[in-house]
């Protein structure tokens, strides 16, 4: 039986994953044992059978008795103890949510609905190192993965709308509290149907600009506004999350040899946790719409077509909608105005889920399978 350790269990992302495990019964015929950086000794989580009390996450001979480790712990933990575990000669599976080795050519980045020969090809060349791609890259390969695979993608812009969520918890309260605080600043005069419009925006905008606005986290109002850049700066002017686009998605796809041209601009905007993407799409063909839609639909199990009418997007196409969910819809699929190889595209998806659970669930199950 696989003895598993899993680090960041009791995190958001970490939460995420033992709720789907759970739910899909991956806990029977493993041996799970957790691990804390804070709460040594103190009860495992109630994962419906009896697991012994938390263990140090720091502890390196404790964590090389496992044969496998799941980490969504985040990059500083990876940092400190990846490098000594395998220089100590660990040769278990590493299965991380953090994106520190990604791009390390020892690492593989898992989305198996869309990689997994690549995945087997990895796994059979003795690969250890498996890590959850980008939630706006996994997503966006969830979603337009047909296109990918039939080799239709000449060039692609991705322009991203990300829920607070992918900065972590304290943002998603923080953004909460921006919105209580925006309404409570003007809650008599939308009491009284008779105030006037502008006078309301003027003290919401007010509110917004005032020094008690709590913007510790995002440094910034981000409830009425929203905030055109995510992570550091990069030399190229890409932030690292625009950058990530690129180097994950072809990475991901085994085309680094000859990668596909992708870059656009990161936001982030007040969802909560569900992730949004408006990609331009130079196909290589004038490919008929018909089949670029049969192409995407068949993807995956999925990937949720939505019709490109009214109706049907503000029913289907929001996080609103897909938050909670293991469902990616994509839609707004038209030619546009430059021509019939140019596709638009939208789509959205749980950031928590594929953007970040998913992948590694699936790829323990992958192991187990082995
Ligand atoms: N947020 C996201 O969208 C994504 C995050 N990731 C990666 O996953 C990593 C973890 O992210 P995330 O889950 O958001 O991080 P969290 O901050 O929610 O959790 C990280 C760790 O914080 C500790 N912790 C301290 N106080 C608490 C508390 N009150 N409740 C829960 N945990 C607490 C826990 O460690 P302990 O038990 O040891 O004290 C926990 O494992 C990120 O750093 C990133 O690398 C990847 C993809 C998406
Ligand atoms: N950076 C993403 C979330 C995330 O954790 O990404 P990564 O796993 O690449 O660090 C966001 O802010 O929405």
């Amino acid at each position: 039986m696989l003895k598993v350790g899993f680090v960041g269990w009791r995190g958001m992302v970490g939460s995420v994953l033992m709720q789907r495990m759970q739910e899909d019964g991956d806990f029977n015929g493993i041996e799970p044992i957790f691990f804390t950086t804070s709460q040594v000794g103190q009860p495992g989580p109630d994962i419906g059978v009896d697991v012994p009390p938390l263990e140090d996450a720091f502890a390196l001979d404790d964590l090389k008795a496992l044969d496998v480790i799941v980490t969504c712990q985040g990059g500083d933990y990876t940092k400190k103890v990846y490098g000594d575990l395998r220089n100590d000669g660990w040769k278990g599976y590493w299965i991380d949510a953090a994106s520190t080795l990604r791009m390390e050519d020892d690492a593989t980045i898992v989305l198996d609905p869309v990689n997994r020969k690549v995945i087997d090809a990895q796994l059979a060349n003795g690969a250890k190192t498996f890590v959850g791609g980008n939630c706006t890259v996994s997503l966006m390969l969830m979603g337009l993965g047909g296109l990918f695979e039939a080799d239709m993608v000449e060039w692609m812009t991705s322009m991203t709308y990300q829920a607070a969520s992918g900065s972590g918890a304290k943002h998603m309260r923080e953004l909460l509290n921006q919105m209580g605080q925006l309404r409570d600043s003007v809650s008599s005069e939308l009491a009284d149907p008779a105030s006037a419009i502008l006078d309301i925006d003027r003290k919401v905008t007010a509110a917004m600009r005032s020094g008690d606005f709590p913007t510790d986290n995002f440094a910034a109002p981000l409830a009425g506004s929203l905030l055109p850049w995510i992570d550091t700066k990069l030399d190229s002017g890409q932030s690292r999350e625009e950058w990530k686009g690129s180097v994950e998605t072809n990475k991901i796809l085994g085309l680094e040899n000859n990668p596909i041209p992708i870059d656009g601009l990161c936001v982030r905007i007040g969802a909560m946790r569900s992730h949004s993407q408006a990609f331009t799409i130079k196909l290589k063909q004038d490919v008929p719409l018909d089949e670029i839609e049969e192409r995407i639909a068949k993807h995956n199990e999925w990937v949720k077509l939505i019709p490109n009418d009214k109706d049907a997007t503000i029913a289907g196409l929001t996080p609103a909608a897909a938050t909670g969910t293991l469902q990616v819809p994509v839609g707004r699929l038209r030619k546009l105005k430059m021509g019939g190889e140019y596709l638009s595209a939208f789509s959205v998806g749980d950031q928590l889920l594929w953007g970040a659970a998913e992948p590694l669930k699936r790829m323990l199950k992958i192991l187990r399978e082995q």
